[in-house]
């Protein structure tokens, strides 16, 4: 562990917070001029000093590529030694990047750009490196894994699934193996052994649910002791019997970062145990046929946020309607309590946008990725709720055995970093909870993604309707077209009136998972058409073949904008990537639940009069959209001030008061 410590001396050389570019995204000039530019924008001390950093590594590049694959690992171990005394001090880290980039160069045909080597040096230095969509995230970060790797520590590469996890560990495995560093997987499927095999190679590819899942197991496994990282270093030498899954909390590189430390962080990762349920059965079916025969707006509720509550009237109606029943019933606290329950079951949660049915059970989907979670469950016998009101088998109540928010576990890494292409507007929110600084890192080249002008419809049927017809007019020129939707439901809706016109196209969603990769590929294909939900977001990479180039890149349609902005540019980050032509163009309708959730009454009215006049394209839209995204940002933030209050008072329960953060 003394190797770790070594290699963090030099943290403590912390930069200030670079200028932002602005709309680096538009800036048109070749790449030298721009990075010039970016480093002249710098306090004058950071722009000297990173200069020099450039300079020192580029310098070193002729004479690295004189020497063999054996001399390359040499001159790694050589660098790590100077790390170990100075920390990731830049007279460290140049001569590591130069050999990184060499090798990168021989291993994977691709060579860092300068601005890659920027995002590098930025994730050494524990900040959130803050690159475009496209720009290359998975070679830039193959700089910091690679250094920290080499130097002792254990180096977890968090992606937001399984599939991203799989796909950049193998896509820089040849990387890896030249420097002599072992990389392991750790997937969804795998058993206890396979995962501690994997976790005890120098790199570990892991998706953050099973990452934070292990780092629970560990926990229950271990007791009390483990509640510290310094106990679970201990127990990774093998001092207390058997070794835990994970070798400690070293170095996490988190990619997408702002989807895993702020939209996933709203509730905590729950270890729990199936519990025999001593409610009969019935309860649950009894509470749904109370809760469909309750009135809108009379006996019920519903808020702006999904939230619902009875009213006296309705209160007054559930207890007529279950004079009959005994038990649990009688009780005036459980009877409200099991009715408001399944009211939300009934009326917040949908099927085929917030869970599946898949093999006769309710599967939660994750709306930010579009992907199913298999071991979820909600809690307090709302699950049960849901699954009766399917008519599936009721599984049984669960009692927590452990529980972390994100917010707690990262804070216990020795150092954690991370990169996003969306990093702005929380970047205040991850200073607060993870002590982490954005840096914002130019493009390599100037973007070619064009925005044509947002369109609204004013049912949402018209707006499948325009979908269908755009996505056709854009292919019949060559072009592939990719169409985001927010749910299965509305991935399969647009895909049922593209089979009744006959257009070929392929759709990609929670239910068809398992052709993934094969669906991503073929979406580059000229004149194809790909609908899919959130999956083909973030990390996608769709890969342009010459003739797409020449025809005009990658069409992206988004059919409904999410609540977070940053969802938005992820899926406009399909296209236009490293250079590439491509453009973008958003047709939405006023029913959607954006609209519905956070408009007012008369911003929506305002909006229906600009239609009927015809006005579907009026430039207020984008506007207004970027308002409501603004409260809906604020109000999922003040749900995660809620999860970390909630968080340290189970902490406190449990009578821990160390300190969650590094
Ligand atoms: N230095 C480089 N030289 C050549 N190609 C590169 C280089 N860096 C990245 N690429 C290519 O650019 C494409 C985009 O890379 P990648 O998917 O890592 O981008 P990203 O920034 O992670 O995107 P997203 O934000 O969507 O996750 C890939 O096809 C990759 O091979």
């Amino acid at each position: 562990m003394s190797d770790v410590r070594a290699l963090l001396v030099g943290r403590h050389v912390e930069l200030g917070d670079g200028p932002y570019l602005e709309r680096l995204d538009v800036v048109h000039a070749p790449w030298e001029e721009r990075l010039r530019a970016w480093l002249d924008r710098l306090p004058r001390w950071e722009s000297r000093r990173t200069r020099a950093f450039l300079r020192a590594t580029n310098a070193l590049e002729e004479n690295v590529r004189q020497h063999d694959d054996d001399a390359l690992r040499t001159g790694l171990a050589v660098a790590t030694r100077q790390m170990h005394r100075e920390g990731f001090s830049d007279r460290a880290l140049a001569p590591a990047f130069a050999l990184i980039r060499e090798a990168s160069r021989r291993a994977l045909g691709m060579r860092h750009h300068d601005v890659q080597l920027l995002a590098g040096r930025a994730l050494l230095r524990g900040r959130l490196a803050e690159m475009a969509t496209g720009e290359g995230k998975t070679l830039a970060a193959t700089l910091a894994i690679c250094t920290a790797a080499a130097s002792g520590a254990a180096v977890h590469v968090v992606t937001v699934n399984d599939y991203l996890a799989e796909r950049d560990a193998e896509q820089n495995r040849p990387l890896f193996t030249l420097l002599g560093l072992s990389a392991g997987v750790v997937l969804q499927d795998m058993d206890v052994a396979k995962r501690r095999e994997n976790y005890a190679c120098d790199i570990t590819y892991v998706s953050n649910k099973e990452l934070t899942f292990d780092y629970l197991k560990d926990c229950i496994a271990l007791g009390e002791a483990s509640r510290t990282q310094q106990h679970l270093r201990e127990l990774a030498g093998g001092r207390h019997g058997e070794l835990p899954i994970l070798r400690g909390l070293h170095i996490a590189i988190i990619d997408e970062a702002d989807s895993v430390l702020i939209d996933e962080a709203s509730t905590p990762l729950i270890i729990s145990e199936t519990l025999p349920d001593d409610l009969d059965p019935a309860i649950y079916t009894q509470s749904i046929a109370l809760a469909k025969a309750l009135r809108a707006g009379i006996d019920y509720v519903v808020g702006a946020h999904r939230d619902i509550w009875l009213t006296l009237a309705g209160k007054q109606a559930i207890r007529h309607a279950t004079a009959g029943y005994g038990g649990l019933w009688q009780s005036p606290l459980w009877r409200d309590e099991f009715v408001q329950k399944a009211l939300s079951a009934v009326h917040s949660f949908q099927r085929d946008q917030h869970y599946i049915i898949a093999e006769d059970k309710v599967q939660i989907v994750d709306e930010s990725t579009g992907r199913v979670m298999p071991d979820r469950t909600w809690e307090r016998g709302l699950h049960q709720m849901i699954e009766s009101k399917e008519g599936c088998e009721a599984t049984g109540q669960r009692r927590t055995l452990a529980q972390v928010t994100y917010q707690r576990f990262f804070g216990r890494y020795l150092l954690l970093c991370g990169m996003t292409g969306t990093a702005q507007e929380v970047a205040p929110e991850v200073k607060r909870c993870y002590d982490l600084s954005v840096t914002r890192i130019p493009t390599h080249k100037p973007s070619r993604r064009q925005r044509l002008v947002d369109r609204i419809c004013r049912t949402s049927g018209e707006r499948w309707h325009e979908v269908a017809r755009r996505a056709t007019e854009v292919a019949a020129a060559g072009r592939p077209v990719l169409v985001g939707t927010r749910s299965v439901e509305a991935s399969e809706q647009l895909s049922e009136l593209l089979v009744r016109d006959a257009i070929a196209h392929t759709v990609l969603n929670a239910r068809q998972d398992k052709s993934e990769a094969e669906a991503v590929a073929q979406a580059s294909q000229p004149g194809r058409i790909t609908v899919a939900t959130n999956m083909a977001g973030r990390g996608t990479d769709i890969k342009l073949g010459p003739e797409v180039e020449q025809a005009g890149g990658l069409h992206v349609i988004l059919t409904e904008f999410h609540e977070s902005a940053r969802t938005d540019r992820q899926l406009f980050g399909r296209c236009a990537r490293q250079g590439d032509p491509g453009s973008i163009e958003s047709i939405v309708s006023i029913d959607d639940e954006l609209f519905r959730r956070f408009a007012s009454g008369a911003g929506r009215w305002l909006m229906r009069a600009l239609i009927q006049r015809n006005r579907q394209s009026h430039r207020s839209l984008r506007w207004w959209a970027a308002y409501l995204q603004g409260r809906a940002e604020r109000h999922y933030r003040k749900q995660r001030t809620e999860t970390m209050r909630r968080d340290a008072e189970w902490m406190r329960a449990l009578g821990f008061v160390g300190k969650t953060r590094k």
